[in-house]
């Protein structure tokens, strides 16, 4: 029943990115109370990724694909474009999960040694503060994600109401992820916990016995960092960096240009940089 209905409202969000948001609206007041809950989150995500690729991607560029369940969205909204309009695109992963969804789009794969420029990445968020500070990760796909982000003229972030936040940990409560060399995992847990509060967890893997590994190798340690105290996640990521073993954080600051949040409503919200 559930996929009849959904498959029922595609073809009237997919006529025109532009519209997307009305026919949101629109056909979610069809469903039960408790059918439109759980539609909404997917077409906020929907609403928002359409909107973001219409408006960012553009003719005879290369674009970042990011990694998540929002950006699915995305890739299916860029591939309908390069069919209805023949747009020239060289699309660039951030994980094996986004070069799987290039590739079974049809889409054209890059990478950084043939691209080392982008003109845009769009990608999802597990949370964005009022200052446009992300926490990525939350699925594990962090390192390339910012080493794309940081080759792109514009970071565009996508993602649904539950994502948007004033201050970080108040929306996303898994903590912030932080992708470490396996042998220092232990060390720098400790020296995190010590310098700046609060509990780094090892993420551990559900269909394996084990940690998570990443696309990379690595593992990942999950910080539940104090929440009472303010920030400047600048500095906080810098000197995390600065730990060995540490291969990056899920901390974005100073990288997205602009972020779509879809409502429940079917509206999209902007914020900018
Ligand atoms: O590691 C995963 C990525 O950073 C995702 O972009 C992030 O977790 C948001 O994913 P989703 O769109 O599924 O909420």
């Amino acid at each position: 029943m559930f996929r009849q209905l959904l498959h029922s409202l595609s073809p009237s969000l997919v006529q025109s990115g532009r519209r997307s948001s009305l026919a949101c609206s629109t056909n979610l007041a069809l469903f039960s109370t408790q059918t439109t809950a759980k539609m909404s989150l997917e077409e906020a995500k929907k609403c928002a990724a359409y909107k973001a690729v219409d408006e960012y991607v553009k003719d005879n560029t290369v674009v970042g694909v990011g990694s998540g369940s929002t950006v699915v969205y995305a890739v299916h909204r860029i591939a309908e474009r390069v069919k209805a309009e023949g747009l020239k695109l060289v699309c660039i992963p951030t994980s094996f999960q986004a070069r799987q969804l290039i590739i079974e789009h049809g889409l054209v794969l890059g990478d950084l040694e043939c691209n080392p420029r982008l003109d845009c990445a769009i990608d999802g968020a597990d949370e964005v503060d009022a200052k446009m500070v992300l926490i990525k990760g939350g699925g594990g796909c962090l390192l390339q994600e910012k080493i794309v982000a940081s080759c792109a003229d514009r970071l565009v972030v996508i993602a649904d109401y539950t994502k948007d936040s004033a201050k970080l940990g108040q929306q996303y409560r898994k903590g912030i992820p932080i992708e470490v060399a396996p042998m220092a995992y232990v060390p720098i847990k400790g020296k995190v916990e010590s310098r700046f509060g609060g509990t780094l967890k090892l993420r551990m893997a559900v269909a394996k016995a084990g940690p998570v590994v990443t696309d990379n190798g690595n593992f990942i340690l999950d910080w539940s960092f104090p929440a009472d105290k303010e920030h400047d996640w600048d500095a906080v990521n810098r000197e995390i960096m600065m730990i060995p073993g540490v291969v990056d954080t899920g901390l974005f600051v100073g990288m997205a240009t602009k972020a779509y949040f879809g409502q429940q409503d079917g509206s999209v919200t902007e914020r900018s940089a």
